[in-house]
């Protein structure tokens, strides 16, 4: 990423997640991560989509502080159902309440993105609809031993063994996944960098 005048701009990560350091290299762009120490817990009456938001820019602003010269990004994805957030499962019981919930219906991921420079903060959050399979209590269990529940917003991940439970999903992907880039590219320029392809290797 550039600024218009073709220098390039340091970009920070404010996350611990593996995903989105593999997404933001997917579309080529380079950066450091640093993941932002912030207190996610959930403010009394405070609804799904705020709470998000709040926390992706508050994981970009407090990097921002820290480190004036760079452009930094924070996300934060949450599984909403029946009204109730669906965070990162603590146990493996929890994990499997999660999916017993999220079973044979639809539900919606949030995710919210930030990027903070220069005293602003820019921030959107992509909405996705996503309806499960029927899942049987054994299925459930053998993906909870898996292990890949346990770091992810509503115990699964859509792009590991998590794939086999869709159904069906309207919206964005990658905002499942953690990062909707599209969204994020968009900030990006709304701040005024520049954003293109490189040519990839042969
Ligand atoms: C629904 C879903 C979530 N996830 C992940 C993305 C996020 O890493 C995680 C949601 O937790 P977050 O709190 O958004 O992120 P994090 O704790 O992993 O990292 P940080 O706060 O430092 O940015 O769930 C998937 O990888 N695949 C999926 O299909």
């Amino acid at each position: 990423m550039h600024t218009p005048a073709s220098s390039p701009v340091r970009l920070i990560l404010a996350s611990q997640s593996p995903r989105r350091r593999e997404l933001l290299n997917q579309i080529g762009l380079e950066h450091e991560v640093c993941p932002a120490d912030i207190d996610e817990t959930v403010w009394p009456d405070e609804a799904p989509v705020p709470h998000c938001e709040r926390l992706a820019r508050e994981k970009a602003h407090t990097l921002a502080v820290q480190f004036p010269d760079a452009v930094v990004v924070g996300s934060d994805t949450i599984v909403v159902v029946d009204g109730a957030i669906l965070g990162k499962p603590s146990t493996a019981a929890d994990a499997v309440n999660m999916l017993e919930q999220l079973s044979g219906r639809e539900h919606t991921v949030y995710t919210a993105v930030a990027v903070a420079h220069g005293g602003q903060t820019l921030s959107g959050v992509e909405a996705v609809t996503v309806r499960f399979r029927v899942l049987s209590r054994p299925q459930i269990e053998a993906y909870v031993r898996t292990g890949e529940p346990m770091d992810k917003a509503g115990a699964y991940g859509i792009q590991g063994y998590g794939a086999t439970m869709v159904e069906a999903i309207t919206g964005d992907y990658y905002a499942v996944m953690g990062l909707p880039l599209g969204r994020l590219v968009e900030l990006l320029q709304a701040l005024g960098f520049v954003y293109r392809f490189a040519p990839l290797a042969s």
